[in-house]
């Protein structure tokens, strides 16, 4: 048996690089941008007003103005200015030849067409946003390894652009073993149970941006688990299973994986739940077998699958915790093992959560993080601050 932070090793030393590919800007957020953007165009691309007001020529002699057009934003035809001439004007309008200030309308005194204003406080250039002063042609607007966000998103539709090279999503296999397990929608026999892992394995990727995603079910059978586990690592770069990876009789999940030349990266961590875990490689395929219990699976899914999958995807720090914070109770456990408890962080505190066997699902309803209390703590004292990770 092999630590958390082994495991942890491992895993980040032996995934490959992801390929890259194109694609549309309103498909990329979340993602990871694999080559450096430049700026095709300036911006602003043309003088224009920050103010709905009066564009002018702030030395004009006279102190007062007569205005002689009006510029909507969007105006492709400009008219020149006039000495002791000004245009009404609307934010985002482009600034007429002639004039060199927008003076906002708040301040200006117009009778007829002839305003004026005091002119102390203001200065030539005032309220205008010059061409090119966010950035100019060719400028680096956002670095390779960039998470896409939103704000992202807005800054490269400014400049125009429409497709962005991206990592690409790993496709995902999912395979759920188990002769109990039944899908939800159908009636229950006795000793039958409802698929939760299949459902929460589902979402998981899904938040993570991976659509290519199918879900076998494999009975409790070498035969027809060799011929799932071929199938799935034929067409898919991550097989994902759920169960059957323990020692019992009909556990075969182990032996199939061996059997179809998977080399073990490493199985079983001291770690509670979720012993019994198994990572494997074929090729440049990665391979999870998930121990069944639903809290094992939350648990191997958030601890190992998820960062590997953030890792496949460009991310570069995906196996930090999500934040370090203080304990709201003193803890106890014994030692030998790192324990993650479901958790509850609220008002930069942590909180672990009643129900913590690995059959009990009741604490996912509220529950929010895992806490981590390593295999070297036993008496862990309220306000100790821990690593907490976010679904
Ligand atoms: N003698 C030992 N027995 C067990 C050990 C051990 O070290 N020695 N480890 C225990 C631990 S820890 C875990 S975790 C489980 C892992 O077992 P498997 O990966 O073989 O999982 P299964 O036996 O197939 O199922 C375990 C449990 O989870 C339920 N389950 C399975 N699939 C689903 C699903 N899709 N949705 C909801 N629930 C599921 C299943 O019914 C079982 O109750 O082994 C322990 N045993
Ligand atoms: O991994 Mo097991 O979940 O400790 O029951």
């Amino acid at each position: 048996m092999i630590s958390v932070k082994e495991a942890k090793k491992i895993l980040s030393t032996n995934i490959p690089q992801s390929p890259t590919h194109k694609v549309s800007l309103e498909n990329s957020v979340g993602f990871i941008l694999a080559a450096d953007i430049h700026s095709p165009i300036e911006v602003p691309l043309f003088d224009n007003s920050a103010m709905d007001g009066y564009a002018l020529s702030i030395t004009d002699p006279k102190g007062f103005w007569e205005v002689t057009h009006t510029i909507q934003a969007g105006e492709t035809n400009l008219p020149v200015i006039a000495e002791n001439k000004a245009a009404r004007i609307f934010t985002g309008a482009p600034i007429p030849k002639g004039t060199d200030t927008v003076i906002q309308q708040e301040v200006i005194n117009r009778e007829g067409e002839r305003i004026t204003f005091d002119l102390e406080g203001f200065t030539k250039g005032q309220n205008i946003r010059l061409k090119g002063s966010q950035n100019k042609v060719g400028d680096l607007l956002v670095q390779s390894g960039s998470l896409i966000t939103p704000g992202t998103i807005g800054l490269l539709a400014s400049v125009g652009i429409a497709e962005v090279e991206i990592y690409k999503a790993p496709s995902v296999a999912i395979i759920i073993t188990g002769n109990e397990i039944k899908d939800v929608g159908t009636a229950l026999k006795f000793g039958e149970i409802y698929n939760s892992n299949g459902p929460v394995l589902n979402a998981y990727l899904s938040t993570l941006g991976i659509k290519e995603i199918k879900t076998y079910k494999a009975a409790d059978d070498p035969e027809a688990l060799k011929s799932t586990i071929e199938e799935a690592l034929a067409g898919y770069d991550v097989v994902l299973f759920s169960g059957g990876i323990s020692v019992g009789d009909y556990d075969f999940v182990k032996k199939g994986l061996e059997k179809a030349g998977v080399k073990e990266l490493f199985y079983k961590i001291r770690q509670r739940p979720g012993k019994p875990l198994f990572a494997g490689m074929k090729d440049e395929k990665l391979i999870f077998a998930l121990p069944g219990n639903p809290a094992s699976v939350m648990t191997c899914f958030n601890q190992y699958v998820k960062p590997s999958l953030l890792q496949l995807l460009g991310h570069t720090y995906p196996w930090q915790p999500t934040a370090r914070l203080t304990l709201s109770h003193n803890f106890s456990k014994k030692g030998g093992l790192t324990f993650f408890m479901k958790a509850l962080m609220k008002d930069n505190e942590v909180s672990t959560l009643t129900g913590q066997e690995s059959f009990n699902q009741l604490s996912f309803g509220v529950s929010n993080c895992f806490a981590e209390f390593p295999e070297d703590t036993e008496e862990v004292a309220a306000g100790t601050v821990v690593d907490v990770y976010a679904w």
